[in-house]
């Protein structure tokens, strides 16, 4: 059975949820069986390649980038809705070679399962939803915002009243606001035009590594919340239609630090598991 179809079958059944790091960070089976079956298909093809999978780096794997080509999953993003049977749950795959962190991704794929909706991108080729070509809107002015933060909710709102109270005379103006509770989903929705502005706080790599090229290659821009180039291992991200609307989200947004995913890579080096292990 393909692996969508796997999840799309314990959608609708009864999960056993297991806490990770917090209340709201839950892995069910069916993460953990998505995870391993892409790993040991990718090994089988490519046997020297590298990977960097949520629940492995859960299980005690090193997030460590190197010249390998590396491949980042999330094997369902959004397991709260999974868990929940709220119809956004995604995989997240992305691709890339050579220690790339602020570059884009050589390709990235989102595949919206119970939608049905496959968003998928190349380096400069495009991107592209279930084959259609995908483009940002390209808004400077009133923004559909889509914010998350995996912290408390003061700084998300202090974010958002930042956001909606910006006085007509300045840029942009925030009109609405949505959050699908899959970071993967609601950054593509930004490459299709549907929002002009995503920003995040506290996610993970696997989180965004696919959504962020596909946004790129859609047209859009990508930063980190500091207005900095894009990195991916900084748990920090602004999405946006144009560089105006994401610099102007960056000046209200209260950014703050969040400690790196690749920031134990030394640790791993010396003596870490660093043997991908699920
Ligand atoms: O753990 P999961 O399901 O892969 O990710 C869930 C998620 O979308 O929810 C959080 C808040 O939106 C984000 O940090 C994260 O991307
Ligand atoms: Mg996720
Ligand atoms: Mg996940």
């Amino acid at each position: 059975m393909c692996f969508p179809q796997i999840i799309l079958n314990a959608f609708k059944q009864q999960k056993q949820v297991h806490l990770k790091s917090s209340q709201a960070d839950l892995v069910t089976e069916t993460d953990l069986r998505v995870e391993t079956i892409l790993k040991s298909a990718i090994r089988d093809k490519y046997p020297v390649h590298r990977f960097i999978g949520e629940e492995s780096v859960a299980a005690g794997e090193c997030v460590e980038l190197t010249d390998s080509p590396t491949w980042i999953i999330d094997p369902i993003d959004g397991t709260a809705n999974f868990v929940h049977r709220f119809p956004f749950v995604a995989i997240s795959i992305a691709f890339t070679v050579n220690k790339q962190v602020k570059a884009p991704m050589e390709f990235g794929i989102v595949y919206s399962c119970v939608e049905d909706k496959l968003f998928y991108a190349q380096k400069g080729r495009g991107a592209f939803l279930n084959g259609e070509p995908l483009n940002a809107s390209g808004q400077e002015g009133g923004i559909t915002c889509e914010p998350d933060s995996d912290d408390d909710d003061e700084v998300r709102w202090q974010g958002l009243s930042g956001l909606c109270c910006i006085p007509d005379d300045m840029l942009c103006v925030c009109f609405s606001v949505r959050a699908l509770g899959t970071a993967a989903v609601d950054m593509c929705q930004v490459a299709t035009g549907g929002a002009d502005a995503y920003y995040h706080i506290g996610m993970h790599c696997w989180d965004i590594a696919a959504s962020s090229i596909i946004v790129q290659e859609a047209g859009g821009v990508v930063m980190d919340t500091d207005g900095s180039p894009f990195d991916m291992m900084s748990r920090r991200v602004i999405a946006a239609s144009s560089t105006a609307v994401a610099n102007r989200i960056s000046q209200v947004i209260q950014a703050f630090p969040c400690r790196r995913d690749d920031e134990d890579q030394c640790r791993c080096i010396c003596g870490g598991k660093g043997v991908n292990s699920v």
